[in-house]
């Protein structure tokens, strides 16, 4: 890896669905501690995009590189331990496991391989202000509350690159705003690129750059500086 390789790249990646093309030869590339925001209308494609650039599902076509590594190029079990090292993910419905308190599902990307380091998951929980929802089972919590653990999981391996689908979508103003600027310190702190989807205009701001899914590809349109 050379110091100015994007940690996550995708390369004329296409995917189609149910016969119909979702992404044509879209490209992206994810530059070290970046923000970058998707947006698109609904149906746009945007989760396909998430679970492509996450290597949840294989891109029909092209390739998508995490640190130079074209994922195409390993095993099923180098591509789950390369998505563990270097990706952390916050789902649009959290995804936290009903019988695990919130402390427990923050350290589980820890539980699968990657370095145990309780402390550092402890102190996302504290700069999210959720700390004291520790031991809660997710049923017991906000929905702001479960969405800061689930960002605190996404954070506990220290990944190169988060992806966030709708991270603020099921919250209402106020907690949106607390919740983004919470996601955006922790990421600024732990130097990890931001990638997050969502229709949310007002997100737009607080992002280096937004790209606009449209007719199956990517338009960017940076946000900072015009
Ligand atoms: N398994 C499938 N079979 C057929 N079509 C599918 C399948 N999954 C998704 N689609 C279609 O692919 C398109 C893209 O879906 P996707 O969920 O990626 O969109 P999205 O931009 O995330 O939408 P939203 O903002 O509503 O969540 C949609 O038109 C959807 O109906």
């Amino acid at each position: 890896m050379t110091a100015d390789e994007p940690v996550l790249a995708a390369i004329d990646v296409s995917v189609g669905r149910g016969g119909q093309p979702i992404l044509e030869e879209l490209s992206l590339s994810i530059p070290t501690g970046s923000r970058t925001l998707v947006r698109g209308p609904s149906g746009a494609g945007k989760s396909t995009l998430f679970s492509v650039l996450g290597l949840l599902e294989p891109p029909d076509e092209g390739r998508v590189l995490v640190h130079g590594t074209d994922a195409s190029e390993l095993s099923e079990r180098g591509r789950a331990r390369l998505r563990r090292d270097a990706i952390g993910f916050v789902f649009q419905d959290f995804q936290l496991v009903p019988d695990l308190t919130a402390r427990e599902n923050a350290l589980l990307p820890q539980d699968h391989g990657g370095d145990r380091d309780e402390a550092w998951v402890d102190e996302l929980l504290e700069t999210l202000a959720v700390a004291d929802r520790a031991d809660r089972y997710p049923a017991t919590l906000s929905g702001g509350e479960k969405q800061r653990v689930a960002i605190a999981r996404a954070l506990a391996n220290r990944p190169a690159v988060v992806l966030a689908d709708e991270p603020t979508g099921q919250l209402d103003p106020e907690t949106t705003d607390r919740v983004a600027g919470l996601l955006l310190d922790v990421q600024a702190s732990a130097d990890t690129a931001l990638v997050t989807i969502s229709h949310d205009p007002s997100l737009e701001d607080l992002f280096d750059r937004t790209a606009r899914l449209r007719d199956r590809r990517l338009v960017e349109t940076p946000t900072a500086d015009g």
